[in-house]
């Protein structure tokens, strides 16, 4: 029996016919699978109570389509369109800001909308097309409904070629509202910004994380895939010397205002190996240890990123947090087989119902 309002063809959870005890085995017998080598050292999965594991999901991407009388949101599989008009995941103001958007933009194929993207109270209507739409759709009342949803902004991004890549660096347009909103953890975030969902969970991962770091005066700590710093606002507060590293330049810009304390480096990591090479050498030369702090996207760690750690990095600790198990076993066993040992495999159930399972490992320098 799927949940009740769930789409029978949509293939987002693939555990929700499931109890939550069976999903969390799967998960925990799928990351012992993955990291056979440590199979004992995998701990069992951190989750949250029965009651919170629907309703969780506060930010979503779906697909649009004009159905030649209606906008539908919902996701593509191959050429079928599956419309999602409720998803029992999704946080009841998450499905009522999402309906409302639909009913209210002009209905008509020339609007040209392709995805509608919500991150928390950022919310980006995605446009295929060059020209950007007019705005007259968005009546007073339509602003008091978004802001009974907590919406904070309202954007057009432009993507003419808009396909598997959503977001582009320019066609950005401020439609309403403001640029920036503030997280559960009080730092500032923008549209195209990375959020994890479930802030306990991800609070929990950072403890554990920071236990074993020992951030202080005494140590640096190398934040890779930074984000808007989140982490390194942590490594901050406990006094240590912080290099962040991150990609996308709205998550650059919210982490420099978030950790002034620190450094953040935009580029992709590899990229910035010579910079966090000097950073690092200087920190040593003052007498600090160093520690890293890594938290790649599914494709996991660059290669350049794996090869300065154990050639020149060499931090004495790392904590890897990671959404792919198969891409952290072949990390981990590259520094397992270059002086790191692996003390502590801890999942975590950051998707419920989904067979997504993201996992905390922490190593030591032999
Ligand atoms: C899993 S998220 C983690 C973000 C952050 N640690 C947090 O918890 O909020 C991965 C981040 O890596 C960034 N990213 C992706 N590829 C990257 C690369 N090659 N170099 C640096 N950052 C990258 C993404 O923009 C995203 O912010």
């Amino acid at each position: 029996m799927i949940p009740e309002g769930c789409v029978a063809e949509c293939r987002g959870c693939s555990h929700r016919e499931m109890t939550m005890s069976e999903s969390l085995l799967q998960k925990f017998e799928f990351v012992r699978g993955k990291l056979s080598d440590w199979a004992d050292l995998v701990e069992p999965v951190h989750s949250v109570t029965d009651k919170n594991c629907w309703g969780y999901r506060d930010k979503t991407t779906l697909s649009a389509r004009f159905d030649g009388v209606e906008w539908q949101l919902g996701m593509w599989r191959r050429d079928e369109f599956i419309p999602i008009p409720y998803c029992p995941i999704h946080s009841p103001r998450l499905n009522g800001l999402l309906n409302a958007i639909r009913q209210a933009i002009p209905k008509s194929q020339s609007f040209a909308l392709a995805y509608i993207v919500v991150s928390g109270a950022q919310v980006v209507l995605v446009i295929k097309s060059k020209q950007k739409p007019n705005v007259n759709w968005l009546n007073c009342q339509l602003v008091k409904e978004l802001e009974s949803f907590g919406v904070e902004g309202l954007w057009y991004h432009l993507n003419p070629s808009t396909g598997r890549r959503i977001f582009e660096k320019s066609g950005w347009h401020l439609i309403w509202g403001k640029p920036r909103s503030v997280d559960y953890n009080g730092l500032i975030y923008g549209p195209a910004a990375f959020q994890q969902l479930i802030p306990e969970l991800y609070n929990q991962s950072l403890d554990l994380a920071e236990q074993f770091l020992q951030p202080s005066n005494h140590v640096a700590v190398v934040d890779l895939y930074c984000g808007t710093g989140n982490s390194m606002l942590r490594w901050v507060r406990q006094g240590a010397s912080v290099i962040g590293v991150e990609l996308g330049g709205e998550a650059v810009e919210c982490a420099r205002i978030n950790v002034p304390d620190a450094t953040v480096l935009r580029g992709a990591c590899r990229h910035r190996v010579p910079q966090v090479r000097d950073w690092v050498n200087e920190k040593r030369m003052e007498g600090k240890s160093v520690v890293l702090y890594v938290n790649p996207p599914r494709t996991g760690l660059e290669v350049e990123v794996l090869d300065w750690i154990i050639a020149e990095g060499k931090p004495d600790r790392i904590a890897y947090l990671s959404c792919s198990p198969g891409t952290l076993s072949k990390n981990i066993s590259y520094l397992a087989q270059n002086g790191y040992d692996v003390v502590r495999c801890i999942p975590f159930d950051f998707f419920p119902q989904t067979h997504h399972v993201e996992t905390l490992v922490l190593l030591q320098k032999c």
